[in-house]
């Protein structure tokens, strides 16, 4: 086997072209294999097997510096790198990660996860090489879908005062997770259909040698210009008029040609864009037809690529999709948005429903959230629909153009709390302490499937910024019975007793149900209090329970720092209720990916670990 010889980076460099070719078939088998057991980000790196074998060929690693944006399709780039072995624990807890990691690898120059970074780190890698008079190439590689990010435009913007090389490697599969959307989308679709780089490339000098008289002045004018980089008349003038020099497009999966495009750019002075065509899914026949199912995999069979795992139960997305579908139905103001996943928060059903009263607005939270406001502002009852840890990005436009101005924006914040195999950079583990740091902000979380659909129903008919976090995977169907309607600022009394009171949010009910369970049969009596509401607390509830209990215990899915139980510490606080607390929540550091059970367990917030601090702390109250 071909795939057997790399070892490390730069083995690829002793292959033969016809050994090239079989590794790149022998890749895409790996990958599919893998994959197929172990879930993770399939299409994506199917489509950029070549483009990353032609990139390992064109440069010299460490020494260069390759930036993969959002860092999803890096695994071709992990195998070349000696860490095939790693493919067996992909995503898994203790295992190799789906993203690139400076500790993993001295190969990964920068650490990604979320979108649009890879421009900005690369300007920065090319500075830093510059002023320390270094002499390696810095590439950044990122998708048709990552270049729609703001972050990628201000780069590319801050890019052009750069004199020395430094190349972007634009991925265009025509493609994000799901259809790409937008004008930037369609200005890369005239670019696909542009003539080849080397086609005209060879036609301009063609062309121009045929002028009488001052044809071969001109063609040996144009092979002296900039960087001596032949070119002229370029579909990518957008860039080119910024101060880029564009060349492409390039089909990127021949290897030969992109090598030498990739040489050709590394002859530019200043920042070059190389645009490469790909196909995402390329060569599995069901990725390559649903390119957006199989961009995150779950473990699926590879004769048929249906998932091997079937659905037991439903999903808090699609409760979500569900009384979407039905509050369109009810309220021609309601509107949905989304930052380019739209499957993933289940808003597909809304958008085919009612497609003029749907968004997507690319890769884009800042601005999505910023656009609510604006739709606020006209009159119409947005709801925003975003990861929790993809909407860090939007903090300054929840603030400053939803909250200060107090506009009914509804923020549903999908995959909040631990996520799992995606790892740190996805953990949505932060928004409680950002979002309740501002002020007219209200923030929401279900204890069960019921809860959830009530509490989206009651955010629409709310007035002022709401937001309602809930998490990744299975609704908890629990505690069917338990359905007081939604007060603002009310928690949802379960269970009265005295002694021990357990405070919990959102997702963290289930687990307390499971903490007072185990209690009880150890002899202890244990209040269940749903708090329904981290901001407004239920000043009233903690007032009553503090007097009631010897112990309160706060249990929630985010980082203790800013977090539920520390509002409600400064509360009792203030108030000098004189009772002891303890905060159940995630330490002060970030949560590597594995299975969500086991991270449970590793942070301290699965019911057997709780159950053990919660006894220990109330035994050395006697
Ligand atoms: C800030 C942020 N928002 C959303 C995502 C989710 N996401 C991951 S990949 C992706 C699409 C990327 O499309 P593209 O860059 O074209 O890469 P492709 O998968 O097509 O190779 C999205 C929306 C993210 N990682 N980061
Ligand atoms: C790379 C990325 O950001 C997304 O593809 C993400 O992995 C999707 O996560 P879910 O599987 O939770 O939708
Ligand atoms: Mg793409």
């Amino acid at each position: 086997m071909v795939l057997e010889k790399i070892e490390q980076a730069n083995d690829i460099k002793k292959l033969n072209p016809q050994e090239l070719e079989i590794l790149a078939g022998e890749i895409r088998e790996f990958l599919i294999e893998k994959i197929s057991k172990t879930g993770g980000h399939l299409a994506s790196n199917l489509g950029v097997v070549e483009l990353t074998m032609a990139l390992h060929l064109a440069f010299q690693l460490p020494e260069d510096k390759i930036i993969w944006d959002v860092g999803h399709q890096s695994y071709t780039h992990k195998i070349l790198t000696g860490r095939r072995e790693g493919f067996e624990g992909l995503r898994k807890y203790g295992g190799m990660s789906g993203f690139p990691k400076r500790r993993e690898s001295d190969c990964d120059a920068f650490g990604t996860g979320h979108s649009s970074t890879s421009i900005s780190a690369g300007l920065g890698y090319a500075h830093a090489r510059d002023i320390r008079k270094k002499n390696y190439k810095v590439v950044s590689v990122i998708g048709d879908g990552a270049l729609t990010g703001g972050m990628a435009f201000e780069a590319l913007n801050n890019a052009t005062r750069l004199e020395k090389n430094f190349i972007i490697v634009l991925n265009d599969n025509n493609m994000s997770i799901s259809e790409n959307v937008g004008g930037l989308s369609n200005h890369l679709n005239r670019l696909r259909t542009a003539e080849s780089y080397h086609d005209l490339k060879e036609g301009v000098m063609n062309s121009l040698a045929k002028i009488p008289v001052y044809g071969d002045w001109m063609v040996e004018q144009v092979r002296r210009a900039k960087s001596g980089i032949k070119q002229l008349v370029i579909p990518g003038m957008i860039y080119e008029n910024m101060g880029i020099t564009y060349l492409g497009p390039v089909d990127g999966h021949n290897i030969e040609e992109m090598v030498r495009v990739f040489k050709d750019a590394s002859k530019v002075d200043g920042p070059v864009m190389v645009h490469c065509l790909t196909q995402k899914g390329r060569g599995y026949l069901p990725a390559e037809r649903h390119p957006a199912r199989f961009h995150g995999a779950e473990p699926f069979d590879i004769e048929t690529g249906l998932p091997s795992n079937k659905k037991e139960k439903a999903a808090y997305t699609d409760i979500f999709s569900t009384v979407m579908r039905k509050l369109g139905d009810r309220n021609e103001n309601v509107v949905a948005i989304t930052a380019a996943m739209e499957t993933g928060t289940g808003l597909k059903r809304f958008h085919n429903m009612f497609p003029e009263r749907f968004f997507d607005v690319g890769i884009a939270e800042e601005h999505a959230i910023t656009f609510a406001a604006g739709l606020a502002a006209g009159g119409m009852i947005p709801v925003v629909a975003v990861y929790s840890s993809f909407l860090q990005r939007a903090y300054d436009q929840i603030l400053h153009d939803v909250c200060i101005q107090n506009l009914h924006v509804i923020i549903a914040i999908d995959r909040a709390g631990l996520v799992g195999s995606d790892g740190e950079t996805h953990q949505g583990i932060f928004d409680i302490s950002f979002l309740c740091t501002i002020p007219n902000m209200t923030l929401m979380a279900p204890k069960n499937k019921w809860e959830f659909s009530d509490m989206v129903k009651f955010a629409v008919d709310f007035d002022g910024p709401i937001a309602i976090r809930y998490p990744r995977g299975e609704a908890y169907d629990g505690l069917a019975k338990m359905r007081a309607p939604i007060v603002l600022g009310k928690s949802e009394t379960l269970y009265d007793e005295e002694e021990i009171c357990l405070i919990a949010f959102g997702s963290m009910v289930k687990t307390a149900v499971k903490v007072r369970e185990m209690l009880k049969e150890r002899g202890y009596h244990c209040s269940l209090i749903n708090a329904r509401f981290a901001k407004p607390l239920d000043y009233e509830m903690l007032t009553r329970t503090a007097k009631e209990h010897r112990l309160l215990v706060t249990l929630e899915e985010n980082v203790k720092s800013g977090g539920f139980g520390e509002q409600v510490m400064d509360y009792l606080e203030e108030c000098s209720l004189d009772v002891r607390l303890l905060n159940i929540a995630i330490s002060d550091e970030y949560v590597e990916h594995g299975n969500v059970n086991i991270l449970y367990q590793e942070v301290g917030i699965d019911a057997e670990s709780v159950v053990k601090r919660i006894i220990a702390e109330y035994v050395g109250l006697k």
